[in-house]
């Protein structure tokens, strides 16, 4: 016999863009992406024809775009927390909200050295986001983050001292390019933090420690990435960080008369490393 285990809906990829016109030609822009999902008594709809709870993810979709209309600003993390609010406080019946918003951010062009009123270039390393889970009866979760955020350093990394074997055939090195394509996930205690302060400040100090930090192994340096965003933003409880170890290989070049050389390398894709963890207070 078939059991309901567990189910939640909604919208996924609903997008906005608000133009927050302060006059004529001085605007500020924010282009969004909303996953939206809902949960609660729905298992008539599944098990039923009974659709009476189903709130249709159509109106999920104008809720987000209406939603914008009335409150969006350049905070996409107080946004995922307007949409997480509004939904629990609308209907009565659901019993809890996942949010999730990508950002397409726009930077203003820099014109002449001035930064432009109205025109914008996409600011594209990475992709930020923001979370929101909203349930009743528990404490609201809201985080923000970056995925696919690519840096790289051409020296001041190695790897050795690692666990040798027969199948061990890595040489260890104490100068090698260490670049990685950053995933993070930070938490938030404080729902009333200035999340965009808090949110530079976390991608400053993980390039600052990257930057100046010799690093030992990826493990060391992602560690200490979440140990000094814990220190510098107080109204974060939990960083999640994934650094994969996106490789570039050496070349021998001998056979074609350069032998020891260490200049001309060979970028990877895959197979990468991949190194995780969560650091918490
Ligand atoms: O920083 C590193 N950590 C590893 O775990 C590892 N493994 C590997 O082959 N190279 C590296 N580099």
């Amino acid at each position: 016999m078939a059991t309901l285990e567990s189910n939640r809906y909604g919208k996924f990829r609903v997008r906005v863009m608000k133009v927050l016109r302060h006059d004529d030609s001085h605007h500020d822009v924010c282009e969004l992406e909303a996953d939206v999902l809902l949960h609660g008594e729905l298992a008539g709809s599944y098990l039923s024809e009974d659709n009476s709870s189903v709130v249709p993810t159509d109106t999920v979709k104008n809720t987000v775009h209406v939603l914008a209309h009335d409150h969006l600003e350049t905070c996409r993390t107080s946004f995922a927390k307007i949409i997480g609010e509004h939904f629990l406080a609308k209907y009565a019946h659901l019993a809890g909200v996942e949010v999730e918003l990508r950002e397409r951010k726009w930077e203003r062009m820099s014109i002449e050295g001035k930064p432009h009123p109205h025109a914008f270039v996409h600011a594209g390393n990475g992709e930020p986001f923001s979370r929101a889970a909203f349930f009743r009866g528990k404490a609201p979760q809201l985080s923000s983050g970056i995925r696919g955020h690519l840096v790289m350093k051409s020296t001041q990394s190695g790897f050795a001292g690692y666990n040798v074997c027969e199948l061990t055939t890595l040489p260890p090195t104490t100068d090698r390019v260490f670049a990685t394509r950053l995933a993070a996930e930070w938490e938030f205690i404080n729902l009333t933090e200035d999340f965009v302060a808090a949110d530079m400040a976390i991608l400053a100090a993980a390039h600052e420690v990257f930057a100046t930090t010799y690093s030992p192994s990826v493990q060391r340096t992602l560690y200490q990435i979440g140990e000094v965003a814990l220190e510098r933003v107080p109204a974060i409880s939990r960083i999640e960080l994934k650094m994969p170890n996106v490789h570039f290989l050496g070349l021998d070049l001998a056979k074609l008369g350069r032998p020891g050389q260490s200049c001309v390398l060979l970028p990877t894709d895959e197979p990468h490393g991949e190194i995780e963890a969560v650091i918490v207070r």
